[in-house]
């Protein structure tokens, strides 16, 4: 088995069109009848994305949170979803958190499908958006001179992953019902020069955006917004599942929402990134990959 970076190498010389953006972003933009779409797809996998312990509801309100994540950093309204699900035990309790999200989000549900699989719950959706500001932010537009810059903070689903499963007393909800910044990402694309959301941990994340810009940042980590304790950082920098925004902006820009200044934008140096001084070549162990 090849591993995830490796597949989305090799489908990137079958997704040519202009709207999939080199598969280097976490949306594709389709101009269509006068309106910018922007779609996403992000699946969940029980053991992967979500121990057993976690109720089936808290698993369907993550989904849609999760899909509707990758539209805020595009500053996207959504327009609908369509579910992929995989019947098995609790389904009701699915139902009740798809409700619930799409209620608090303000989104419809359009289609799907359902089948029955003998292996582990896999469940899917696809996040239907349109685009509220030209051009809409991707990951590849931090120039040199930008400031880097975090909305949200990082590490509480760590916490919440460890409460849920037995380790410690944090407040699970940051793990099991993240929150998808559709306002602040609307608010800030007329103002970004970058923007991604952070998924997989801030550092690789922050690892992507610069080589999707051809840039190097530079990281001062104890600048970084916590919700884990001071002597977990390292880890809450890496550990992902937190859906923060992750935007570069120049330095004197007047931000609408509240967002942390954590790095620079420099030339192309030595390395993507740079970390309290530290040169970090590859994406290898900062963060999550499959
Ligand atoms: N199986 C696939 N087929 C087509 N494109 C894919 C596939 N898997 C990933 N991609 C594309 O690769 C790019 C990077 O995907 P990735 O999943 O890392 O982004 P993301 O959705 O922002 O992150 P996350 O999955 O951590 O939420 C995106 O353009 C995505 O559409
Ligand atoms: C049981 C369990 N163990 C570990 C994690 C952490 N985790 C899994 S996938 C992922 C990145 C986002 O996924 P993707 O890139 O597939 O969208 C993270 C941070 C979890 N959620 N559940
Ligand atoms: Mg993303």
């Amino acid at each position: 088995m090849v591993d995830e970076p490796a597949f989305i190498q090799s489908l990137r010389a079958l997704a040519t069109h202009p709207a999939a953006r080199g598969l280097a972003d976490d949306a594709a933009v389709l101009e269509i009848g006068g309106e910018t779409l922007v779609l996403t797809k992000d699946m969940m996998v029980e053991g992967v994305h979500w121990p057993r312990e976690q109720s089936l509801a808290d698993v369907a309100w993550k989904l849609v949170a999760v899909n509707l994540s990758d539209l805020a950093a595009k500053g996207a309204e959504p327009v609908g979803v369509m579910l992929g699900y995989a019947l098995g035990a609790n389904d009701a309790a699915f139902l009740e958190g798809l409700r619930e999200a799409l209620d608090t989000f303000g989104v419809p549900l359009l289609g799907g499908d359902t089948v029955a699989t003998p292996g582990q719950r896999t469940f899917s959706l696809t996040a239907i958006g349109r685009a509220t500001h030209a051009p809409v932010p991707s990951r590849g537009g931090a120039p040199a001179g930008d400031g880097l810059y975090l909305c949200g903070l990082v590490g509480g689903a760590m916490m919440g992953f460890e409460a849920l499963t037995g380790l410690g007393e944090a407040d699970e909800a940051p793990f099991t019902r993240p929150t998808p910044l559709l306002a602040q990402g609307r608010a800030l694309a007329p103002h970004v020069s970058a923007m991604m959301d952070v998924s997989d941990g801030l550092l690789i994340d922050a690892w992507r955006m610069a080589q999707a810009s051809k840039v190097t940042i530079r990281i001062d980590s104890t600048a970084v917004p916590l919700a884990a304790p001071e002597a977990r950082r390292g880890d809450a920098l890496r550990w992902g599942d937190d859906y923060a925004l992750l935007f570069t902006a120049s330095s004197d820009a007047s931000l609408p929402v509240e967002a942390a200044r954590i790095g620079t934008v420099d030339a192309q140096g030595e390395a993507a990134l740079q970390i309290d001084g530290e040169w970090l070549s590859g994406p290898e162990g900062l963060g999550y990959q499959h």
